[in-house]
């Protein structure tokens, strides 16, 4: 009996050496996996990704996350500093955790190897953050990513482009009608933006829900809503995205007894509120009697909970409807809203691009007129747009809104990379670092890490009616039999912010500028020989051509901005699995920067300090729109 008794302490002691040992052992049987590949590794204690995120967003709060130091530059891969660990392991590395080996990219050759061999590189396994209300066409894969991929698909027809840019404009209007009821007087009194970011995510929502849910909103609307809440449909939202955590962790009936002033009991509120909105509107859709040519996401996904696919020989369950439903909007809106932020904050610091982008809005405006038009129209204008592309294509290269994609190797890959080649073992997570390659300066040259949209300005490219200034000389492309050089570098600022911060004269500047407004010189501001505060660096056009140009250069869109070469601009990632929102963000993106300008500037309003701008999700820097 007593041998038994011992026998099972002894297997129950050596069960837990065992998993005190575990990660340990794992973690050299990874580095010795690493070691077999040549590549560079660094030891890490949790893999990028999901966990480095908590642990970042933990350590921060605990105030031990001191940027500059090594933990900060790991942990903090992918956000906008995120090429920095690249200068020193190299543009492809390996990160060896307990948990496996993770590839970071901020190599373009590389990342379109990854990005262009879908079954070679999946999805990573645990999406599933993602996965609140149900599967959906971000984090599926195989057969299933097909079918969600064609059921979704009419939310990317030209049509609802056309409902994007009218949605677009009428969302922007109610915005401005809002700062003008919080604002005062006279219409001459510049429009106060105090809360510009969230104003721009409830813009970002009402435009999905409007042009691919056939539900059009009026500012303070809510969608009919099939749960009882106190909760707006905007908040409803915001507060998903804030709890994204606590609903994806907690087991629901967990959540549903929190209580309710606790994160937990907010979280429940927010998802129940936000999953009552999203069912309101389907329900409303099934009582609808159908109207065929009126086809939007909702009538796409109600059809397919009836039809069977023929590959996978089953209809869509309700969970990935609702998933899909909520997928777009939080994919859409967020990034969208955040990029148009940014814009704004950047066009506010450099009033001489700012210059460049009214003229262009005045000349489309100009030719609408011309052509019996009062408002712009999606089919004729937005393909005019040059600069407000170039503004949006920089801001997302600068600010990215996502900045790391995940894949996963499915079997023993081989890599390519400085000449030579590399095998990944399989269940390698690889991450593409965007951000990285966007502030590569091997990909877009020493000055990465400035935002300047004109850099996209490919010569000859003007938009019709659009005079260029007269000092502007086109520069030609460098013949595409360039080397990629090596670059000594003049120390870039660290990151964007800093870049900012190197340009605090500016912000001054800028300063001055807005008392100016502010003390009603307006007929100077409208005067062409005003002098503006200039960018602190010359404009791309005026320089002599940058040997990176052709690096990352593949020609020129139709409209004459700059084509990156495959794999050296990422926001949107590229590939199959690419965002299907590209256009859908740029109609967007235009329609609302033309609806804002048209008659207003924008800048920082009164009293702002430089200091202000960060570049994690933009805090509430008040903008002033005067008008021009
Ligand atoms: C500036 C705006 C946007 C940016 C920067 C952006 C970025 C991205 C990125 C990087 C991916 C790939 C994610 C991954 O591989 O893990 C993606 C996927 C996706 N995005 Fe966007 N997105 C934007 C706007 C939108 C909008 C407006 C919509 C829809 C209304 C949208 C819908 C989607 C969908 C459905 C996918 C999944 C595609 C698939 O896997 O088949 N995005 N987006």
């Amino acid at each position: 009996m007593l041998s038994f008794i011992y026998g099972i302490i002894l297997t129950v002691c050596a069960y837990g050496l065992f998993q005190i040992c575990r990660p340990g052992i794992a973690l050299y049987r990874h580095l010795h996996t690493a070691r077999t590949t040549g590549l560079p590794f660094k030891v890490i204690p949790f893999p990028p990704g999901l966990f480095s995120f908590f642990a970042f967003q933990v350590l921060k709060k605990l105030g031990l996350m001191e940027p500059g130091t090594k933990l900060h530059k790991l942990l903090n891969m992918g956000r906008p500093d995120g090429y920095e660990l690249h200068e020193e392991m190299g543009d492809v590395f390996l990160t060896v955790s307990p948990m496996g080996l993770t590839m970071i990219v901020a190599d373009p050759k590389v990342a379109m190897t990854v990005n262009g061999k879908r079954s070679a590189f999946s999805k990573p396994p645990n999406t599933a953050i993602i996965n609140i209300y149900g599967r959906n066409v971000i984090n599926s894969d195989g057969d299933v990513w097909r079918f969600h991929r064609r059921v979704t698909g009419p939310v990317f027809s030209e049509r609802i482009h056309a409902d994007v840019w009218r949605e677009g404009m009428r969302q922007t209007k109610f915005m401005m009608q809002s700062w003008t009821s919080a604002s005062a007087s006279s219409p001459d009194t510049p429009l106060r933006a105090n809360s510009i970011g969230a104003d721009l995510f409830r813009l970002g929502l009402n435009v999905i829900t409007g042009s691919a849910y056939g539900t059009p909103l009026t500012w303070s609307q809510n969608p009919p809503c099939a749960v009882q809440t106190d909760l707006s449909y905007s908040e409803s939202m915001e507060q998903v995205t804030a709890h994204l955590m606590p609903i994806f962790l907690t087991p629901h009936s967990a959540l549903r007894v929190a209580r309710k002033d606790s994160a937990w009991g907010r979280a429940w509120q927010a998802y129940t509120a936000f999953g009552g909105y999203m069912q309101g509107m389907l329900d409303r859709e099934r009582e609808k009697p159908a109207s065929p040519g009126e086809e939007n996401l909702i009538t796409a996904l109600l059809r397919a909970q009836v039809e069977e696919d023929e590959k996978l020989g089953r209809a869509m369950s309700e969970s990935e409807v609702m998933g899909n439903m909520f997928i777009m909007l939080f994919a859409g809106h967020e990034t969208t809203a955040n990029t148009l932020h940014y814009a704004l904050l950047c066009l506010a610091l450099h009033p001489d691009i700012q210059d460049l982008l009214l003229k262009e809005i005045d000349s489309i405006y100009d030719r609408a007129l011309s052509e019996g038009r009062t408002e712009l129209d999606y089919d004729k204008d937005f393909s005019r747009a040059r600069w407000a592309f170039a503004t949006m294509y920089e801001t997302t290269r600068v600010y990215t809104p996502t900045g790391m994609t995940n894949k996963w190797t499915t079997s023993d890959q081989t890599i390519a990379f400085d000449g030579n080649s590399y095998v990944i073992p399989q269940g390698t997570r690889i991450s593409v670092n965007g951000c990285g390659i966007h502030f590569n300066p091997k990909v877009w040259g020493e000055d990465a890490k400035v935002w300047d949209p004109s850099r996209w300005m490919v010569p000859g490219g003007e938009s019709p009616g659009f005079t260029p200034p007269a000092s502007r000389v086109g520069t030609p492309l460098p013949s595409p039999s360039w080397e990629r050089p090596t670059f000594s570098l003049p120390t870039p600022p660290s990151s964007p912010l800093a870049a900012m911060r190197f340009n605090a004269d500016d912000i001054e500047k800028q300063r001055q500028f807005n008392n100016i407004i502010n003390e009603k010189e307006k007929e100077r501001l409208c005067s062409d020989t005003l002098e503006l505060p200039p960018t602190p660096h010359t404009p791309h056009f005026l320089r002599p051509p940058s040997p990176a140009l052709s690096f990352i250069s593949s020609g020129a869109t139709s409209q004459g901005i700059l084509k990156p070469a495959p794999g050296t601009f990422l926001p949107f990632s590229e590939g199959s699995r690419a965002c299907s929102g590209k256009k859908f963000a740029s109609v967007e993106f235009v329609v609302v920067v033309f609806t804002l300008l048209r008659h207003h500037r924008v800048g920082l309003a009164r009293g702002r300090k430089a200091g202000g701008i960060t570049l994690q999700p933009p805090e509430a820097i008040p903008l002033a729109f005067t008008r021009r």
